[in-house]
């Protein structure tokens, strides 16, 4: 009989970056992973939903190595485990399901024993893994994200998203890999690139938190990661260029793409214009590609404590069809 119980967290995807605010600026989206963690007496995972293909389901997965990592830093043992997930959240379409695994996977455990790490220690834990703040402190706290990480301790300010403010993504079909679009970006950049890029994740961050619409146009432009990747996502180049025309405040590569992200008023009267300029520009470069509007997501991974129940799946699910269509 196990002396842990079981967890339950929800945790909302993000969306990093934000044009210019490369590695520190981060926004949790209304997109979500529901995570089932308890002690088992071999380690067995259930996976739901499409977007879970492909996914390792054995002790390589990125929940089970998180878990044993809070494990160890906690002191304890706990081996096998079972671990039940849903995710709504695209796999590599920079729409940080990594960090969503991360902070929902150290979550779970750490709610599982009794929660003896804090959201600062998660955090730093979570940045070590993931090597940059911006996805994984958005998971964490919600929110618009504003984070330094030295390499081993992180700082950061949570902003409200204004009001008013909407999300529309652009999601292409294909694959890109965080590591292979952080594998075309330079190793040295201008000095005058670097104020470029400064000056706007400075203006934009204040704009965040003023609820400044009218700056976002302006202060969303980047010049240290977006022109490298470019060449990555076809029809970008004309997408960043337009999309303000067809009713964007701004748009910005999401994380390291493949989707876009535009940021729009709520006021704005070209919403179905916006859309049909993303799908089609994709398509104009032969890039199947589906448009989704999410809203910031307020919250960051919350966590519940439940009765052990032996992981009866009927449970979770029961749980999970109240909030998604399976
Ligand atoms: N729920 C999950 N369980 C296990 N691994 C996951 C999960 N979600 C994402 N991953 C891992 O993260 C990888 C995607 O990470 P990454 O390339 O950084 O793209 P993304 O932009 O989606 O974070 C997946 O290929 C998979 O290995
Ligand atoms: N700052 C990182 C963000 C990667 O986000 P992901 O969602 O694509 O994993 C970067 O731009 O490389």
């Amino acid at each position: 009989m196990s002396m842990y119980g079981r967890s339950r967290v929800k945790v909302p995807a993000s969306t990093a970056n934000l044009g210019p605010g490369f590695d520190t600026l981060g926004m949790a989206l209304s997109l979500y992973e529901w995570i089932e963690m308890e002690e088992a007496e071999e380690t067995v995972f259930h996976f739901f939903g499409d977007e879970m293909n492909g996914v390792a389901g054995d002790k390589s997965n990125l929940i089970y190595q998180v878990a044993q990592m809070v494990f160890d830093e906690a002191g304890v043992s706990v081996p096998e485990l079972s671990i039940s997930v849903y995710s709504e959240i695209p796999l590599t379409r920079g729409l940080g399901s990594s960090a969503s695994a991360i902070v929902g996977g150290m979550a779970a455990a750490n709610a599982m024993i009794g929660s003896p790490l804090d959201n600062a220690k998660l955090f730093d834990m979570a940045c070590a893994l993931e090597k940059h703040p911006d996805n994984v402190g958005a998971s964490l706290f919600g929110g618009i994200i504003t984070a330094v990480w030295d390499g081993v301790h992180a700082d950061y300010i949570r902003i409200e998203p204004p009001q008013g403010l909407e999300v529309l993504v652009v999601i292409p079909e294909f694959e890109l890999a965080t590591t292979k679009a952080r594998g075309v970006l330079p190793a040295e950049i201008t000095v005058s690139d670097a104020v470029y890029n400064i000056s706007r994740t400075s203006l934009l961050t204040a704009a965040f938190a003023t609820g400044r619409l009218d700056l976002i146009s302006r202060a969303m432009q980047d010049r240290l990661h977006q022109p490298y990747r470019a060449p990555l996502v076809p029809g970008m180049e004309k997408l960043l260029a337009e999309a303000p025309q067809h009713g964007a405040l701004g748009i910005a590569l999401s994380g390291a793409g493949p989707t876009l992200l535009c940021l729009v008023d709520r006021k704005e009267s070209k919403k179905q214009e916006l859309e049909l300029f993303l799908k089609e520009t994709m398509l104009e470069h032969g890039i199947q590609a589906q448009t989704c509007w999410l809203p910031p997501s307020g919250a960051g991974v919350t966590v519940e404590l439940l009765e052990r129940n032996g992981m009866q799946n009927h449970s979770f699910l029961d749980m999970i069809k109240g909030e998604v269509q399976l």
